[in-house]
């Protein structure tokens, strides 16, 4: 049996400064037998050398397009056009499961290829439950940002940054403490974004579905700041709507929207039809109050979001290593890509492993 292998190749984003492994985690692959090669990259926040330091080699950005079909393809966001045929298995946050734009384009790359996308997405549990996300740093980055907001003291473009600076900017310099709602408090997000409102001093008012299932309009205007941490896997009555910012009877001027389910059908705020960015993280409401819902957060603290995705991550790879596809975990995944196949009309039996799909 040949030698199992990881290739982790280099983001394409500029900003993307987050890696799935860190070089810890890379050097414990090889330890346990793992081959692993690490694209050199310029904008990842670990230096390239600390991976050739615990044993990974080194290739070429890009290099991941010759890697042998039965090496493990690792990255985290988009993967560039070229090649058109996709020959491996790619471990990624594809977006391709769920009829997102592009997804149908994806799919047949890989399936004209004979590779497969396990898209990170979803790797879950007997449960169901994710078992890698970005979400605690997503909930911390977020709330993080609205107390700033509220304290006047966000001053965009944004940009990467430690936590350390982050923590260091949450020293109030104003006598205002806003009331904090976070929602979702118990999800990783929520646990996040929770910490980081301590972090600045200030003890956040936690709910989570025990809370929602019949909303207090009351208590939930008596807030500040609300935080939106919910992981919610189906559609449901706004949590928040426009009236709740109306200042003629309600506290609330600020809604970091961490959860960024925005235009989907599980969006649970009323309020938005966008997300914001690094340049802009802030939407003023029409109607009163303000909005930041930036979808890549955990990019703003790329060690320490990249740090805890990869301890969750390792434990997997080295059974994906070991055991290939039979894993649970790894089973489930695959099964869920041939059934966002076969739902997107790319049959199986046109899968050729030479490219020659139309
Ligand atoms: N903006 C970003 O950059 C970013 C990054 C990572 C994750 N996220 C998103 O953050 C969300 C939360 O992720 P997570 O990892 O914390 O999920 P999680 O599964 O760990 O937690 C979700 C929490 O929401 C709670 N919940 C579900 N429905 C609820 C409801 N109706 N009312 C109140 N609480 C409810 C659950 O009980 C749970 O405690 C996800 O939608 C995820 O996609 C956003």
């Amino acid at each position: 049996m040949p030698m199992p292998a990881i290739h982790m190749r280099a983001e394409t984003r500029s900003v993307e400064r987050r890696a799935p492994l860190t070089p810890d985690d890379a050097g414990r692959l090889t330890r346990a037998g793992i081959r692993v090669t690490v694209e050199k990259s310029r904008s990842r926040c670990f230096p390239t050398n600390d991976y050739a330091a615990l044993g990974c080699a080194i290739a070429d950005e890009g290099s991941w397009a010759d890697s042998h079909p039965d090496e493990v393809v690792l990255g985290l966001k988009e993967l560039p056009e070229l090649p058109t045929h996709l020959r491996s298995r790619h471990v990624l946050f594809g977006h391709a499961y769920r009829g997102q734009p592009g997804a149908h384009a994806l799919l047949r790359r890989f399936r004209s290829g004979g590779g497969t996308l396990l898209d990170l997405e979803s790797l879950v549990d007997a449960t169901g439950r994710r078992v890698v996300t970005f979400g605690y740093w997503a909930g911390y980055v977020g709330a993080a940002l609205a107390i700033l907001r509220f304290w006047d003291q966000l001053a965009p473009p944004l940009h990467p940054t430690t936590r350390r600076e982050l923590d260091a900017s949450l020293v109030r310099a104003t006598s205002a403490e806003p009331r904090v709602l976070v929602v979702g408090a118990l999800g990783r997000a929520g646990r996040g974004a929770c910490d980081a409102v301590s972090r600045a001093g200030i003890e956040p008012t936690r709910w989570d579905v025990e809370q929602t299932r019949s909303i207090d309009r009351e208590a939930l205007r008596s807030h500040d700041v609300l935080v939106h941490a919910v992981g919610a896997n189906e559609a449901g009555p706004p949590l928040v709507g426009p009236e709740d910012l109306d200042r003629g009877h309600s506290r609330l001027r600020l809604v970091a929207d961490v959860t960024c389910d925005v235009g989907t059908p599980y969006d649970l705020l009323s309020l938005h039809d966008r997300t914001t960015s690094w340049d802009e993280p802030v939407l003023s409401l029409p109607r009163g109050g303000e909005v930041i819902a930036i979808d890549n957060l955990p990019s703003l603290l790329p060690i320490e979001a990249s740090t805890t995705f990869s301890a969750a991550l390792l434990p997997h790879l080295v059974r994906l290593g070991r055991h290939g596809l039979s894993d649970p975990v790894w089973r489930r995944v695959r099964t869920a890509f041939d059934h966002a196949c076969e739902t997107a009309g790319i049959d199986t039996s046109e899968t050729t492993h030479q490219g020659v799909l139309p």
